[in-house]
């Protein structure tokens, strides 16, 4: 099958062409992304190969690009999701346990209730997968964008790269047709189990845009712009998903998501989506999250 190269693949490229990053490196990580041996071998050919055409490919869309007067995120974020449909459901985003279901939305913070976006078993196969892996979860630093250990979240998580597992592609790409954003735009999936008493306290998602992270890493992945929260069990008590700006609080329902967005219309993160994940009270809470980017995102870059 032949590659596409977009902007920021090439990008991408040439960056590793530049800071001398070894060819079996970059092979490894377009592999490790889902690209097949024939395209990492022309995309290796053209970025160590020929790597004049890689400059002027990028010159190219960085003219397409000026000329184009859309922005580059066609997020589900951006709008579809609040006419919610007649039947009240995604028509043709189904599972093995049936359709994909919009629940609620509200317009500010933007916030989308989806029913059965997991089946049973995919939420039991999730939890199992994250199991063996948990660990004290980490926060991204505002600052440094280093992981560091924080008391405002006490819960245990794994971590996984994108497409490191069957189910998590097959989930990748459902959380593609729901949103319009390509698989690549999405962090790695987060499992997280919150032990009794553990909480992620009211945060938000996306980073300072003026912090120094930020500027630094804007051309790698670029700016969160949405979040999806998949609950993989029924906590018994205590646990919601809470916007305390909005007096939104939802309640942890097995199969169930939430996905919200944090663009404003006129490209501004939006602070209403503050948000948190409330004290377990009784028994565990079990999620599963997601992360999503305004560009390709390839965590090796970053
Ligand atoms: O636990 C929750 O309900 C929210 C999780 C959350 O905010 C996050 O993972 O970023
Ligand atoms: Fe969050």
């Amino acid at each position: 099958m032949a590659v596409n190269i977009n902007r920021d693949l090439a990008q991408w490229l040439i960056e590793r062409v530049e800071e001398g990053t070894p060819e079996k490196q970059v092979r490894r990580n377009l592999q490790d992304h889902g690209y097949d041996r024939v395209q990492v071998q022309s995309l290796c050919d053209f970025a160590y190969r020929n790597t004049k055409a890689l400059y002027a490919a990028l010159a190219q869309f960085d003219h397409d690009i000026a000329h184009e007067t859309e922005q580059d995120v066609p997020l589900f974020a951006s709008m579809a999701a609040l006419e919610l449909p007649d039947d009240n459901s995604l028509l043709s985003l189904t599972h093995d346990g049936g359709p994909v279901r919009i629940l609620a939305s509200v317009e500010r913070p933007h916030v989308v209730l989806l029913g059965n976006f997991l089946s049973d078993a995919e939420c039991d196969a999730l939890m199992a997968l994250g199991h063996s892996e948990l660990r004290r979860a980490e926060v991204v630093h505002r600052e440094t964008g280093n992981a560091v250990i924080d008391d405002r979240r006490t819960s245990d998580y794994a971590t996984f790269q994108r497409g490191e597992h069957p189910l998590l592609v097959r989930i990748e790409e459902r959380i593609e047709r729901l949103t319009g954003l390509p698989t690549t735009h999405g962090e790695g999936i987060q499992v997280m189990r919150y032990s009794e008493g553990a909480e992620y306290r009211p945060h938000f998602d996306f980073f300072d845009p003026d912090g120094a992270f930020m500027r630094r890493r804007s051309d790698t992945g670029g700016q969160r712009v949405a979040t999806l929260v998949m609950y993989l069990n029924d906590a018994p008590a205590g646990g919601a998903t809470v916007f305390p700006d909005a007096g939104l609080a939802i309640r942890p329902h097995k199969g169930c998501a939430v996905y919200f967005a944090y663009t404003t219309s006129n490209g501004e993160c939006d602070n209403l989506s503050f948000h948190g994940g409330a004290p377990v009270v009784r028994g565990e809470k079990w999620i599963a999250s997601k992360w999503l980017r305004t560009k390709p995102y390839f965590s090796d870059a970053e």
